[in-house]
């Protein structure tokens, strides 16, 4: 299920892109971004997303600044999948680190605001929005880490759950969990599998059923997140691990993940 689930969220995309008429960095295609010479920094920043380049790297840091906790609206997902977008048409960038510019907050989940009293028309196009966010994280052909640095309930645990690797601020008030039930709603299947995928079949199964959201020590103890640092030491440590995954030969670091892998 789970290299389906990946394999599906490349396919996908495949699709939207060679709509497109473009091609990813690994078919060997043309590359539609302005290159930068070595050591050169770009910057780009949409109202609610600041994208940096270290094309001496190939790392990007995508930061969400959507005051005041980063909630998931319809304009937020569309500039999110976008700048994800050229990111993985940017042959020169490898690795993703996706954090906060707000204190506390990583995502507060989907705006609740974008579900109450909208047209169907509306929450059809909301909800395509979400899953588009889902498919470009989850389906990412680059490396990807969350730096949390702040809580991160319901879609925002999605979206950390999509990336590679893990990294939380240690602070015992953040927590992060699919509290879905909690709220009356049932994650979808793709935000189960997701789950499953991480933690496995018997935690999944009481976080979902019970709604629960962790601290982050008790995240960690679960396998949610993958690492706690102190809060100030959240994206350097994230920028380290990018650094070591892509020291590995190739695109192994990728090809070996069984999200990826067929074998
Ligand atoms: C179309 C089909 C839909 C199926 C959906 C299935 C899956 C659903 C996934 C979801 O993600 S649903 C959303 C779930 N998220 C939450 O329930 C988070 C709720 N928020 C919080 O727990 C807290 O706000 C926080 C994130 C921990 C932050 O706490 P803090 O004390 O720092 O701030 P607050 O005072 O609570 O909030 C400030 C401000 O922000 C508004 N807000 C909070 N969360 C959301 C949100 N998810 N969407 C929109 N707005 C949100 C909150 O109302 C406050 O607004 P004001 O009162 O200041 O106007």
């Amino acid at each position: 299920m789970a290299t389906l689930l990946k394999h599906s969220a490349k396919y996908a995309l495949s699709g939207r892109l060679a709509r497109l008429g473009v091609h990813s960095r690994h078919g060997g295609l043309q590359c539609l971004q302005p290159r930068l010479l070595p050591h050169q920094r770009s910057a780009s920043t949409s109202s609610k997303i600041l994208v940096e380049m270290d094309d001496s790297t190939g790392i990007a840091v995508l930061t969400m600044k959507n005051p005041p906790v980063n909630s998931l609206s319809l304009d937020f997902l569309t500039e999110f999948s976008i700048s994800l977008e050229k990111l993985e048409l940017d042959r020169g960038c490898r690795g993703v680190i996706l954090t906060s510019a707000l204190p506390k907050i990583f995502s507060a989940g989907l705006d609740i605001m974008e579900m109450y009293g909208k047209s169907p028309e509306h929450c059809g196009e909301f909800w395509k929005a979400v899953q588009e966010m889902w498919l470009r994280l989850y389906g990412s052909s680059m490396i990807t880490i969350a730096a949390i640095n702040g809580s991160s309930p319901a879609g925002g645990c999605l979206m950390a759950l999509a990336c590679d690797y893990r990294i939380m601020a240690e602070n015992p008030k953040y927590s992060i969990g699919l509290n879905e039930t909690q709220l009356g709603i049932v994650a979808p299947f793709w935000f189960k599998d997701t789950l499953v995928n991480t933690v496995g079949n018997r935690a999944a199964e009481l976080s979902l059923q019970l709604g629960l959201l962790y601290s982050a020590p008790d995240a960690l103890r679960t396998g949610l997140v993958d690492l706690l640092v102190p809060e100030d030491k959240v994206l350097s440590t994230a920028s380290q691990t990018m650094t070591q995954w892509l020291a590995i030969p190739g695109e192994n670091a990728i090809g070996s993940n069984p999200r990826v892998s067929s074998s």
